[in-house]
């Protein structure tokens, strides 16, 4: 049974940070339950499904909000529109961690604005964003971010497809691409998630700088970053062990669970 003061979450997509979600839900999240859940193909996850203490309902993409306070959205970002769009019309809140196809659907935030929905954007696999949130409160001059990733993680990014680049038999690290996060994420939009996370915590997708390295010596996800601002000048890096999906660092799923556990906690720590 379902406790009516609890909020009740549903998940988009059971994949490498959905199916982790679903199982930190179904253990156990402070004033939280998993209502539903959407599948590309029920079959595929009927037995992940089953084995849940409390199974939640499989209902259509565009029906989840109906039976969630809280959707999260963990699929493709071709998807996104397809998740948000009808859980803010609702106003519901939508954790969003295909971060990058936001910028394309920015509108999703006035639809949210307008219906007392919400979008939330996870820290992700990334690091810092309470303090860049919190230097953006003044002025940030620039923020820049170098994503170095094995060749794994970035097999079949569609700037590396145009331009016929072939990272397969790399010996040493290659730099890729140099520009903005917005750029930055039409050529990558599975592997620079972070980027727009972080520019959208500071100074915008147009203003943050990013490079992407393809770096045959390197076993995990390497993101640096620096910020200059008028408050302080901090540089941050973190190592992401990649999950089962090489291009989905294992922190992911982990943030957002993180992210939950403060809906209804008693005690928050970090903005
Ligand atoms: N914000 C961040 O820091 C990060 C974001 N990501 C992004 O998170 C998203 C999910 O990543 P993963 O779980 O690793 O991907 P995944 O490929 O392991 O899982 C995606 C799941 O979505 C399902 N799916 C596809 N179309 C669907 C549909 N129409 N309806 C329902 N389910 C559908 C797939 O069957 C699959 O199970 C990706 O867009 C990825 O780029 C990944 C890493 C970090
Ligand atoms: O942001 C992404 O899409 C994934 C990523 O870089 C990571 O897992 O380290």
């Amino acid at each position: 049974m379902t406790d009516r003061n609890e909020l009740r979450v549903a998940i988009a997509g059971l994949g490498s940070i959905g199916t982790k979600i679903a199982t930190a839900l179904d253990q156990g999240i402070e004033g939280l339950s998993l209502s539903a859940v959407a599948v590309r193909d029920p079959a595929k996850h009927q037995a992940f499904i089953g084995g849940l203490r409390r199974p939640p309902q499989i209902l259509p993409l565009d029906q989840i909000g109906e039976a969630a306070d809280i959707v999260v959205e963990c699929a493709p970002s071709s998807q996104l529109r397809a998740i948000v769009e009808p859980a803010v019309k609702r106003g519901r809140a939508a954790v969003v961690v295909s971060v990058g196809g936001l910028l394309d659907n920015f509108d999703l935030v006035d639809l949210a604005r307008a219906n007392g929905g919400r979008i939330l954007v996870p820290t992700g696999a990334l690091i810092g964003l309470d303090a860049v949130n919190a230097a953006a409160v003044g002025t940030i001059h620039s923020v820049k971010m170098v994503t170095r990733k094995p060749i794994d993680g970035l097999k079949g990014a569609p700037f590396i497809i145009q331009n016929n680049i072939d990272i397969d038999n790399l010996r040493e690290p290659l730099k890729l691409f140099e520009g903005s996060a917005r750029e930055a994420a039409k050529g990558f939009p599975a592997n620079v998630n972070v980027a727009v996370a972080l520019s959208l915590a500071g100074i915008g997708p147009d203003r943050t700088q990013m490079q992407v390295w393809a770096d045959p010596t390197v076993a995990r996800n390497v993101h640096r970053i620096e910020v200059e601002a008028d408050s302080a000048r901090f540089s941050m890096g973190i190592e992401n062990v990649p999950s089962e999906n090489p291009k989905t660092g294992m922190i992911t799923a982990l943030s957002v669970i993180a992210l939950l556990r403060k809906q209804r906690a008693t005690l928050c720590v970090g903005t």
